[in-house]
């Protein structure tokens, strides 16, 4: 099967560098200083709470917002201000806080959409499977089952995404993110809204395509069993700057991150 690229070929040093990255909104300084490194195939954490800046953080990495200052470096190029489809292209991809899915098309089209970037051919032609398009439909095809199958959707393939319950419109995020074969997979509070079941197997889930592809994730999440779970590595910011950073353990008993952050939650 093909899947993500596998990231620990890469060269060595950091997938992802950031350095002093600043964002301003009007007079609102949301993240200040804000620096993190991602090795190739690391599975890192990023937690605060409400309003420290973690989706700000993921907006400038993915491109959807400009920082102010700073830098970010992605498979040592600078990316610094790129659009979200140039970042896209340059292998990074995102689910969203608040889906964003084409709630009119059907599960298996959703996941198609991913292919325009990489096909050449564009996203309208991908949509509606204009001429110079055709040769490449069934390989999309086959190759969406694929992602739809990782993430247990195959039954859902011809259902509108819209019509979907929300915990399986998550997953339907997810898999579109992974059908674009990123190099760095950011992941917005993937648990949110989802059952204590459903979060049980898209913990699983997270394993599986770090685990089996190699893939390096960026994971924001408040689900502090999720996030202590399976994180390699945790970054916890508060007001739009770096607290501490380290393994599970050592952020948990960090006192400063206990009395700030997680309290009694992290049992
Ligand atoms: N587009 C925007 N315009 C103005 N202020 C913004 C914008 N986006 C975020 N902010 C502000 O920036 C700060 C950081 O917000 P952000 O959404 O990044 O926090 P967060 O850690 O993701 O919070 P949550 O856990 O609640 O999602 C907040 O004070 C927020 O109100």
């Amino acid at each position: 099967m093909s899947g993500p690229e596998q990231n620990k070929n890469l060269a060595t040093g950091p997938l992802l560098k950031v350095e002093g990255l600043e964002k301003r909104f009007g007079g609102l300084l949301a993240l200040s200083d804000y620096s993190v490194e991602i090795a190739p195939g690391e599975l890192m954490g990023l937690i605060g709470p409400n309003g420290a800046g973690k989706t700000t953080v993921f907006n400038l990495l993915s491109g959807v917002l400009c920082p102010s200052g700073g830098s970010i470096c992605f498979c040592g190029k600078d990316i610094t201000g790129q659009r979200p489809d140039q970042n896209a292209f340059s292998g990074i991809s995102r689910t969203f806080q608040n889906i964003r899915l084409f709630n009119d098309l059907s599960v298996l089209d959703n996941i198609k959409t991913a292919f325009h970037m990489h096909s050449g051919k564009g996203l309208f032609k991908t949509l509606f499977n204009l001429a110079g398009y055709k040769a490449s439909e069934k390989e999309m095809t086959e190759k969406a089952l694929e992602y739809l199958e990782i993430l247990n959707l195959l039954e859902h393939r011809h259902t509108p995404a819209g019509n979907l319950p929300y915990g399986l419109m998550r997953k339907v995020e997810i898999a579109r993110a992974l059908a674009a074969r990123p190099k760095l997979l950011l992941l917005d509070e993937p648990a949110a809204g989802m059952n204590p079941h459903e979060t049980e197997e898209l913990t699983g889930i997270i394993n599986l395509i770090h685990g089996k592809f190699g893939l390096t994730i960026f994971l924001v999440e408040h689900d502090m069993k999720v996030i202590m779970g399976i994180c390699e590595r945790i970054q916890v910011i508060n007001q739009g700057s770096v607290l501490t950073q380290g393994s599970p353990q050592e952020v948990r008993n960090n006192p400063e991150v206990i009395k700030a952050y997680l309290g009694s939650s992290t049992d």
